[in-house]
């Protein structure tokens, strides 16, 4: 109102006041023309966008690729059938599991002696070119034979996961998806806190939403023992001095299971790997390019610490690691809370599973040459500063206790095998070793 009568009373030009008055009430016409066109505009962009938006992209959806993946393959009563024909259990006592990273190289085994012995098993893997996919296509291929499905998707996927336990009540999870590699983490560090980190979290906040609560057993790594020096390494040692990005996150990893064990009751059980090896295995790991580059004629670097000093790994052969993977699902208690309220204390446990006999770099070196019959061309370097440790070295003696675990395979007869393998897959199946 005063703003009016400050108008009205207010001429600019003596004489004009009459026309200016008809002017200004023009302009107010066109003004609320204008206001009524723009709001009718707003109004029907809302509308618009609230029809039109995809039903899946709601708020718990975080990201395009939730978007993108349940628009796409997953839904549909054949996906649905799919999931609940490879999750079946088969065995009296059986389990259903859903195994993360089942096209990796532990994953595809574990998966494997799972279904083997009739359990319940679908799988997840987000196929990443980490290495060659190829040879994780062949893995899916194989297990696809034996009847085990691997949904294609990330772990970070959460509509994914919440579909996947909506279909199936999983007694389980075996966590094996990750990124994987001590040296790689210079070059990609955000690969790492996306699987390792950011997954996980996600793979948790699932599990725990889900009625019921799976029992979760997961890989973490040897290298979370980072530069210590006391061997053999033990469960009770500290694991505050990782030597890279990818121990760092694996050591986040197992705070982040106490909190998750701690707030929710859910059951975890992680596993510390120590440098696993075997025929399927990773071809971003020494043995395996070194078999690679040997059979070339390609020099291989071959790491020596300071002084001369011996580079040792407590080798472990796949088999025995999914024989730990087993019995560590069999062993392991049940959650005890339901839709993400805990209801009591849960299990919470971690185990070495090494080999308990350390080979220097330079011996494994020795095993591939006179199994394949190929000199190799030794290019003695230093111990990089990337993430590398001088040597690892389990102590078994929990894991042998509580699960009866017990390693069987030596660094040789382990070495025979993955050539066999090697020979067969790539030199025989004519297949490039990139
Ligand atoms: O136990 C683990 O938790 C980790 O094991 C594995 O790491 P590592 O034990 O470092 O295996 P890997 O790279 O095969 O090097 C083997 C040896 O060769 C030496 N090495 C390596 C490369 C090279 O060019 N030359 C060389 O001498 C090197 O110094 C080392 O002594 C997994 O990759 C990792 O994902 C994680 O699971």
């Amino acid at each position: 109102m005063l703003h009016m009568k400050h108008i009205d009373n207010t001429p600019s030009t003596p004489g004009k006041f009459k026309m200016e008055k008809s002017a200004y009430n023009r302009l107010r016409l066109h003004s609320s023309l204008a206001k009524l066109t723009f709001w009718s505009f707003v109004f029907l962009g809302l509308i618009f966008v609230f029809f039109f938006r995809s039903p899946s992209s709601s708020s718990h959806v975080p990201s395009d690729l939730s978007r993108r993946s349940l628009r796409s393959s997953y839904g549909g009563p054949n996906f649905e059938k799919r999931v609940r024909a490879s999750a079946k259990i088969r065995s009296r006592n059986g389990i259903s599991v859903l195994v993360t990273g089942a096209a990796g190289f532990v994953g595809s085994h574990v998966s494997a002696a799972l279904k083997r012995r009739g359990d319940g098993v679908l799988g997840i893997d987000n196929f990443n070119n980490y290495y060659d996919p190829s040879l994780k296509r062949a893995r899916q291929a194989l297990l696809e034979r034996s009847g085990v499905y691997i949904v294609e998707g990330d772990i970070n996927d959460s509509a994914l996961l919440k579909k996947l336990f909506d279909i199936v009540p999983f007694t389980h999870v075996m966590h094996l998806a990750a990124q994987a590699g001590v040296r790689y983490a210079m070059e990609n560090p955000s690969s790492y806190v996306h699987s390792n980190i950011a997954g996980l979290v996600n793979l948790l906040e699932a599990c725990k939403n889900a009625n019921p609560q799976p029992t979760i057993v997961w890989a973490s790594s040897s290298s979370v023992y980072g530069l210590n020096t006391k061997v053999p390494f033990s469960e009770r040692d500290r694991t505050d001095q990782p030597a890279s990005l990818y121990a760092a996150t694996k050591k986040a990893g197992e705070e982040i299971a106490h909190t998750y064990n701690h707030i929710y009751g859910l059951s975890l059980t992680g596993l510390r790997f120590f440098t696993v090896y075997g025929p399927w295995g990773r071809p971003d790991m020494a043995y395996f390019f070194f078999t690679r580059d040997i059979l070339k004629g390609k020099s291989i670097p071959i790491f020596e610490a300071a002084n001369h000093g011996t580079v040792a790994r407590d080798f472990t052969y796949i088999d025995d690691i999914v024989k730990g993977c087993l019995a560590a699902l069999d062993t392991a208690e049940k959650s005890t809370g339901s839709g993400g309220k805990k209801k009591g204390p849960a299990q919470l446990r971690v185990y070495n599973l090494g080999n308990t006999s350390p080979v220097p770099v330079s011996d494994l070196v020795s095993i591939l040459e006179k199994l394949l019959k190929v000199k190799a061309k030794r290019l003695v370097m230093k111990l990089p500063r990337n993430g590398d440790v001088q040597f690892t070295h389990a102590n078994i003696s929990s894991a042998q206790r509580e699960l009866g675990y017990k390693p069987t395979t030596d660094l040789k007869t382990g070495l025979k095998k993955f050539v066999e393998w090697y020979l067969g897959y790539y030199v025989e199946g004519k297949k490039s070793a990139q």
